[in-house]
């Protein structure tokens, strides 16, 4: 699938500026059905979706800002956008991205992989942004923020045209959202808010469990994000209307976002360990930039 790449745009002239590249291109970006195992089936299948992904969505040609997310499957993202930035065929265009991050993890991804890095202030107009999940449901409802980054998730996915996820099989919800990820939807707090929320969940909104999530062997105390807030891990069972809750949670006074992304990803590429990739796409890709009031 190598090479899958959108010549949307393309005037005859540049196309054959492209061709002459293409004959004197010398390192190539890996066929995916050349690549070799990583030795672990998690990986191989977090590897097929990442790059699938990217060489499908990504149009190196017309894309300028990109957003690149955070967790474990997203370093496939970078690792591949780096590939194309290595392949004398693209590196022209890709040597020009500006790429925006989620947090400190994926400002390093960028930055291991040649690419550039931006700032969301300077560029806040995103063509596509690729992430993680860790629940995505039927209609491609997300739960979010299983490595604490996900106020900047939120912020850089909403601001994208168009938002891809990037996940194994194992992400999808078996029933309603809140299903899978039992380990709460996290909500990101003001510190000096944590208790008076965690009261709030539990006793205004019904939450079964809202615990205060901490560092452990690697940092004493609780976690601290990289906009120096709290996260709550807030379980609610199975989640009726995820959307209603989001504005629920979001309107207590002390928090910051909440990992519930809704109506906002426009494509989900699960991966499998033996490389296929079950593609999901919103039929009505509409996403709004700012968040719908209910009356
Ligand atoms: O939301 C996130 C971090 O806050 C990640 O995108 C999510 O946890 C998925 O991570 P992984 O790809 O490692 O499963």
């Amino acid at each position: 699938m190598t090479g899958r790449i959108i010549f949307r745009g393309l005037t005859s002239t540049s196309a054959v500026n492209i061709s002459s590249r293409r004959l004197m291109a010398s390192i190539k970006i890996p066929k995916i059905s050349e690549l070799p195992s990583l030795g672990h089936p998690l990986e191989n299948a977090k590897r097929a979706a990442a790059y699938r992904a990217v060489d499908e969505n990504l149009d190196v040609y017309q894309h300028r800002v990109v957003g690149i997310g955070s967790g474990s499957t997203v370093i496939y993202v970078a690792e591949r956008i780096g590939q194309y930035l290595r392949d004398d065929e693209y590196r022209d265009y890709v040597s020009k991205f500006k790429c925006v991050a989620t947090g400190y993890q994926s400002k390093q991804l960028i930055m291991d992989n040649g690419l550039t890095y931006a700032i969301l202030e300077q560029y806040p107009h995103i063509d596509i942004a690729f992430d993680g999940a860790d629940e995505i449901d039927c209609n491609l409802d997300l739960i979010k923020g299983g490595g604490g980054c996900l106020f900047q998730e939120k912020l850089v996915s909403t601001s994208a045209k168009i938002f891809v996820v990037v996940a194994d099989t194992s992400k999808k919800s078996p029933r309603r959202l809140g299903s899978h990820w039992v380990q709460g939807v996290p909500v990101e707090v003001v510190p000096a808010a944590y208790t008076r929320v965690q009261d709030d969940l539990l006793n205004l909104l019904g939450a079964k469990t809202a615990t205060l999530r901490q560092g452990g062997k690697v940092k004493m105390g609780p976690v601290v994000t990289d906009n120096n807030n709290f996260i709550l891990d807030t379980y609610f069972g199975d989640i009726d209307d995820p959307k209603k809750l989001h504005d629920r949670i979001k309107a207590l006074v002390g928090v910051v976002e909440t990992g519930l992304f809704i109506n906002n990803a426009a494509k989900a590429y699960l991966g499998s360990p033996d490389g296929e990739v079950l593609i999901t796409t919103r039929e009505s890709p509409a996403k709004p930039q700012v968040e719908e009031i209910e009356n």
